[in-house]
């Protein structure tokens, strides 16, 4: 597969009412109006690690050290009928980060109670890879999108070995 790397950071935080996740309405680009996760490419000469960080500071104005960020897998995601969509994505999950989370022109971020994820507002893949990965399942996942670049095709999850392990 042909695929443009990026990568995904969902931050994670216990509430009075259990535990949160940081998601964010996206303003421009790719996926535009719906409720992602943040994140974005992965530029020439960047690892993952380093997007990551790069990407929370650019679309929520918060600090995560490489050090913080927590492995979670990976999701491919399969355009067939545009396949120069698609995206083999690196996930991470962090509980530790300095600032507060706030609005850029790219993302406007919310807290969501994990339990409850706005499914209806998220690409309709998320619901089939993301409480596995917040729960601390390490996966590595493929998402065959249908041909409408919208519905779920086909989702396939083994679990995911470290590289280098
Ligand atoms: N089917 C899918 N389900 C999902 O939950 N997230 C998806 C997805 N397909 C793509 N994404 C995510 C992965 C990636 O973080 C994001 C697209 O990357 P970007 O935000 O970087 O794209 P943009 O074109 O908006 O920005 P630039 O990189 O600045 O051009 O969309």
């Amino acid at each position: 597969m042909t695929a443009a790397h990026v990568t995904l950071c969902f931050l994670l935080r216990h509430g009075s009412d259990g535990e949160h996740v940081l998601l964010g309405t996206k303003k421009t680009g790719f996926g535009r109006g719906k409720v992602v996760g943040v994140g974005g490419h992965v530029e020439p000469g960047e690892t993952a690690v380093e997007a990551a960080c790069r990407e929370v500071m650019e679309e929520i104005n918060v600090v995560v050290e490489a050090a913080d960020l927590v492995p979670a897998g990976t999701v491919d995601f399969v355009f067939p009928a545009r396949p120069d969509w698609n995206m083999a994505t690196t996930v991470f999950l962090t509980r530790t980060w300095a600032g507060e989370p706030s609005e850029s022109d790219e993302i406007a971020p919310a807290w969501f109670p994990v339990g409850q994820l706005p499914v209806e507002r998220m690409w309709a893949d998320a619901e089939h890879w993301l409480p596995a990965m917040i729960a601390g399942r390490r996966i590595a996942v493929r998402v065959d999108l249908a041909p409408d670049n919208e519905n779920v095709a086909d989702v396939h999850t083994v679990e995911w070995v470290e590289p280098g392990r």
